[in-house]
């Protein structure tokens, strides 16, 4: 079944949706220039809402130790997301230090841009192939641009892996038929507006992503 990733969830309802379309997994963004931005504990209330259900993932950004230990004191994360410029070394730091799984992002415009794989794959639990961000784009994520999902067709990517990129519950079906990927993650096309997610957005999402 194809793992989805409702990524950028900030109020109740999104939580809520997320949860009831059944997300494998969700994101809570500790990137403070972020409009999805979150607290530690403003995650920790919402997280606090289900038990169990989606992986609970923190999205970081070139982050300060001291940062993910701050976040980890409020609330549990599953898995952390590493979304900046992060090095191996650095991705592997983390991991160690914080012994939780890691999902390193990477953006992608070209096939050559695959190549960084083989320097994370020792590193990072998960992949997260995400468009660059565009000309203009304050964010290194969440800015709606897909890239050429025709670039992962048929490579074998060494880790587990999401595809992002300016997915909707329109798109995500061909996507998915064109790239490969064995799962997604979204975030402004689930939203009514920027940083607002939309709960009819998120249940038409997962529920496309999964072939409904
Ligand atoms: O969502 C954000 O605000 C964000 C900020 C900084 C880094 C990454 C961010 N989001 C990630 O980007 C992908 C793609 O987003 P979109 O669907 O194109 O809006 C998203 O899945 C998040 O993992």
């Amino acid at each position: 079944m194809t793992l989805v990733k409702i990524c950028g969830v900030n109020d109740a309802a999104g939580f809520d949706a997320a949860v009831a379309a059944g997300a494998d997994l969700l994101g809570f963004v500790f990137y403070p220039p972020s409009p999805r931005a979150v607290t530690p504990a403003v995650a920790a209330g919402l997280s606090a809402r289900a038990e169990g259900g989606p992986l609970r993932t923190g999205l970081f950004v070139d982050p300060e130790d001291a940062l993910i230990e701050a976040v980890l004191a409020a609330v549990r994360l599953d898995l952390i997301q590493l979304h900046g410029a992060e090095d191996p070394a650095r991705v592997a730091a983390i991991k160690a230090r914080f012994g939780l799984p890691v999902m390193k992002a990477l953006g992608i415009a070209t096939p050559g841009d695959l190549a960084a794989l083989a320097d994370f794959a020792p590193v990072t639990d998960r992949f997260l192939l995400d468009a660059k961000p565009p000309p203009g784009a304050t964010l290194p994520g969440g800015n709606a641009a897909p890239f050429d999902w025709r670039l992962t067709a048929g490579r074998v990517i060494p880790r587990p892996w999401l595809l992002a990129g300016g997915l909707t519950p329109e798109s995500v079906a061909e996507a998915l038929r064109q790239s490969g990927a064995p799962g997604v993650d979204v975030s402004s096309g689930v939203e009514k507006a920027r940083g607002v997610k939309d709960p009819a957005r998120i249940a038409a999402f997962v529920a496309a992503a999964r072939g409904g």
